[in-house]
């Protein structure tokens, strides 16, 4: 099976280097010719520094050798997801497409394997989520991900044709829960940083992971999700190796927060915009979202760290 990457950041072509490694063809689509040529030319992509692609890895700026494979994985921003299903459309009808982006989408409110499933019906959506820094998936490092597609038959054969000798995936039908699971850490993984990053401590960080788990629970179970999936490795896992990485560009953006700095505004942070969804979602829907609802006022500059503290400790005290 020829599996096609769209995407040429950190997460694809570390994805591309793990599977060409161990043997699968794979075709990878970047937008930018720069990306493309650096793999083309020194086997090289600047946004995964240090690694060798393997000559296995065809990369291309043209999108029709991707829509060749009926096997595409998709690690793009959540945000620009629908977009890039909206201009390929038709030729996407009939493939298993793979999310590997991991976000609420804003215009949309749905995590990327409903947004596939809505905007391109004909195919199969699934979701490739979990605690994995592109990083050590392309040095070949043991990870495990949950693969979740709502067609089994369908995900046991994605489950085979994506997993290798150092990247071991579970598998599930419940994308909704896999899909909110990898958004909504994202967001907790901010707060996490902004706690270090204001000097709060790692007691509060503790807190706020250990609360921000029920939270995301919450939000999950009330969009269709399964507890099982949220205390399973694209919930319960991601959320602790986002909160306490500084690997994640989450946490980073978290901690530069904090510490009152700026970050560099190229870098993909997804939990921003998530945020804002999730303090959406929670208005409408009438959830009580305490943590989300803070870091989507703190990203927005519509609070300030101290202000976002007393709210959350000033909130009646409760059972646990
Ligand atoms: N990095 C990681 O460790 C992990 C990342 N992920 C997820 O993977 C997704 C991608 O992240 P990552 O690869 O790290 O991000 P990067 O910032 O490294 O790369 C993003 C890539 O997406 C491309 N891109 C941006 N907008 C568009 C668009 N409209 N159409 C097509 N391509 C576009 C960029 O192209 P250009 O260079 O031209 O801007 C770039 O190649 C995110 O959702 C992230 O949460 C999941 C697990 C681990
Ligand atoms: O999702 C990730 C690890 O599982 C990567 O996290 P960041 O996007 O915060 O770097």
């Amino acid at each position: 099976m020829k599996i096609g990457i769209a995407g040429g950041g950190a997460f694809g072509t570390a994805l591309a280097v793990a599977l060409a490694l161990n043997g699968r063809q794979v075709t990878l689509w970047a937008r930018g010719g720069d990306t493309v040529d650096q793999i083309v030319r020194f086997r090289t992509n600047s946004r995964l520094p240090n690694i060798e692609i393997p000559p296995s890895v065809e990369a291309s700026t043209e999108i029709a050798p991707l829509l060749t494979c009926d096997t595409i994985l998709i690690a793009i921003p959540a945000q620009t997801l629908p977009g890039f299903l909206a201009e390929h459309r038709d030729s996407l009808s009939g493939k298993a497409l793979v999310a590997c982006c991991k976000g609420i989408d804003l215009t949309r409110m749905t995590g990327p394997a409903t947004t596939i499933q809505d905007v391109v019906p004909g195919a199969t959506a699934a979701m490739l989520t979990g605690p994995s820094f592109a990083a050590d998936i392309a040095k070949g490092l043991p990870t495990a991900l949950t693969l979740a597609c709502g067609d089994d038959a369908q995900g046991q054969v994605l489950q085979k044709a994506l997993s290798t000798n150092s990247l071991r995936l579970y598998r599930t039908t419940d994308t909704v829960g896999a899909e909110l699971g990898g958004a909504l850490k994202n967001v907790m993984a901010i707060a996490s940083g902004i706690a270090i990053g204001a000097g709060f401590g790692e007691s509060a960080r503790a807190a706020l992971i250990t609360r921000g788990f029920p939270e995301m629970q919450r939000l999950a179970l009330q969009l269709g999700g399964e507890a099982d999936t949220l205390a399973g490795l694209s919930g319960f896992g991601d959320l602790v190796l986002t909160c306490t990485s500084d690997q994640s560009r989450n946490y980073r953006f978290g901690l530069s927060l904090g510490r009152n700095e700026s970050f560099d505004k190229t870098t993909t942070v997804e939990g921003a915009a998530t945020a804002r969804a999730v303090k959406q979602l929670a208005q409408t829907r009438k959830i009580d979202m305490p943590i989300s609802t803070v870091v989507a006022d703190l990203v927005d500059g519509h609070t300030d760290i101290r202000t976002a503290l007393d709210t959350l400790l000033s909130r009646p005290l409760k059972e646990e």
